[in-house]
């Protein structure tokens, strides 16, 4: 089973030769410590490593003066983009776990379907109003009176109005001129805002508007009060440079908050979240793996992962961290599907490191080759040595865990031997946990001393024939 998610593929790092790297966490029955215990010397002082950590490269600079990217907000939408994914169906009960799983994360806002769509959706949005939740409830509506007086009556705090501002979505979606947008929006925000709760207005389809339209109609309903706009790139056709450029521009135009909904088609999603706040947006739409229409929008998890790596101080006090699993998890359940492999943060070897030259220098100091430290996800860091890329510190380090005692050469000499044998197919964790003891014993014994190769494949046969004659688990017992 995956560490991480409970996922079981071929590729388990549970299943490799691996050193959990956590504190003192116990993993495939072998104790192991962090930072200080397996640290080998390699030169780097310790100042030195405290210099580099404090000059994080990805943090906002003072030149960023619009910058929100330490100091945003999200919009929740898997209740409502997510239920648009085209496997989703959440009953009552589901909606009301995935709602408390995001409010103990600690997201904003979260975002429901419009009560407008069935009776159920009504019933289900007033059910997660009464909750009691700390994050803010939101539902979704047409630009449309008729879906404003149903929301209102639901207990929302507040409605996100939408309507599509392209031309090509005026044309063959809802078929209404900007002039009717406008008027039809100032009378729904007013209405809404009468009602004493939030109201968002969003231009769908913002990248393929024209600007001119969306800068009218944003003032217009920035100047009556609305509390957020909101910028769609509903078709995923943005890229960081253009969503940069209009957000910035609307930032110098309004003066309410600035909302961004971003899909994934050409997969920039999160990138494009990520400049939206660097260009003054203020809060970003996400869904717990991305799931919406199509490919879905920008996932809450690599949204966090990016964030975290900007001002990691900000995110881990905003949000609880080591929830973010237990979320995934639960909606790739609701939705059927699996937490992908290359998930930010939670896909199953997203702290896995195999390769020697990483093994090394993780085991010295972590931040080498990572940007995210899994223990404030909750996560264990494991290196794998089982397989013909690993290197002598490496499997050093798991003789040091198996309490062996080895000179440096023959430990490079057991190295050697474990890279002969997964030449052929990639070792176990109990594979190479025994070759090291066989090797130990022998060394131990005065039997084998390095470079005795044949000395070695003898004692490793007569170590498999005793394993196969005495087995360790008793056999069953008879009926
Ligand atoms: C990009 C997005 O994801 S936006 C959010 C999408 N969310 C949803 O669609 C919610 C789920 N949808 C539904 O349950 C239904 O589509 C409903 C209840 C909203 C409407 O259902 P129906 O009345 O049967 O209309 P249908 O879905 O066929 O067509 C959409 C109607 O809304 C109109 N419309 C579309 N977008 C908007 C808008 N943003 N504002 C106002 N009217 C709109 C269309 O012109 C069309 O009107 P018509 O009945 O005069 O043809
Ligand atoms: O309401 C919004 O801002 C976005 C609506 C939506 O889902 C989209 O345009 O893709
Ligand atoms: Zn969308």
């Amino acid at each position: 089973m995956c560490p991480h998610n409970g996922n079981s593929l071929p590729n388990d790092p549970s299943q490799m030769v691996g050193i959990d790297m956590s504190n003192g966490t116990r993993t495939n029955g072998i104790h192991a410590k962090i930072n200080g215990v397996n640290v080998h010397t390699n030169g780097t002082t310790a100042a030195k490593v405290n210099e580099t950590q404090k000059r994080n490269p990805y943090a906002p600079r003072a030149s960023d003066f619009l910058s929100n990217v330490s100091n945003f907000k999200i919009i929740e939408s898997t209740l409502r983009e997510g239920e648009q994914f085209a496997n989703a169906f959440f009953d009552t009960k589901t909606k009301i776990a995935i709602a408390k799983a995001l409010d103990a994360f600690g997201v904003d806002y979260i975002e429901l379907t419009s009560p407008a769509a069935s009776e159920q959706s009504r019933k289900d949005c007033e059910a997660i109003c009464k909750l009691g939740l700390k994050s803010k409830i939101l539902t979704h509506i047409r630009c449309h009176m008729d879906d404003a007086r149903i929301a209102v009556e639901t207990g929302v705090d507040g409605v996100d109005v939408v309507i599509g501002t392209s031309s090509f979505l005026r044309e063959f979606s809802h078929g209404k001129d900007m002039a009717y947008i406008t008027k039809t929006a100032i009378e729904v925000i007013e209405f809404v805002k009468s009602k004493g709760i939030e109201v968002r207005f969003s231009s769908e389809d913002s990248f393929r508007s024209d600007l001119v339209d969306l800068l009218s109609i944003y003032q217009t309903v920035d100047k009556i009060g609305v509390n957020r706009v909101g910028i769609a790139d509903t078709v995923g056709c943005a890229n960081p440079r253009q969503v940069y450029d209009l957000v910035r521009t609307l930032r110098g135009v309004v003066g309410c908050d600035i909302e961004i909904h971003l899909h994934n088609d050409t997969g920039m999603a999160i990138a494009n979240a990520y400049t939206a706040l660097e260009a003054g947006a203020t809060h970003i739409d996400t869904s717990v793996l991305g799931i919406g229409e199509r490919v879905g929008i920008t996932p809450l998890g690599g949204l966090i992962a990016c964030l975290y790596a900007a001002n990691p101080e900000y995110v881990k006090s905003k949000y609880n961290l080591p929830m973010l699993r237990e979320v995934e998890n639960l909606v790739a359940e609701a939705v059927e599907v699996n937490v992908p492999f290359m998930n930010p943060i939670t896909g199953y070897c997203a702290f896995t490191h195999k390769a020697g030259i990483h093994a090394k220098a993780i085991l010295n100091n972590p931040s080498t080759y990572e940007i995210l430290k899994p223990e404030d996800f909750g996560l264990t860091r494991y290196v794998s040595i089982g397989h013909r890329l690993t290197g002598w510190n490496a499997v050093k380090s798991r003789v040091e865990q198996l309490g062996l005692t080895l000179t440096d050469d023959e430990i490079k000499d057991a190295t050697a031997k474990i890279k002969e044998l997964a030449d052929v197919r990639t070792q176990s964790m109990d594979d190479v946990d025994s070759l090291l003891r066989v090797y130990h014993s022998g060394i131990q014994s005065g039997e084998l001393a390095v470079g005795q190769k044949e000395a070695l494949d003898r004692l490793l046969r007569k170590h498999r024939e005793n394993s196969v004659s005495r087995p360790t688990t008793p056999p069953p017992a008879a009926a």
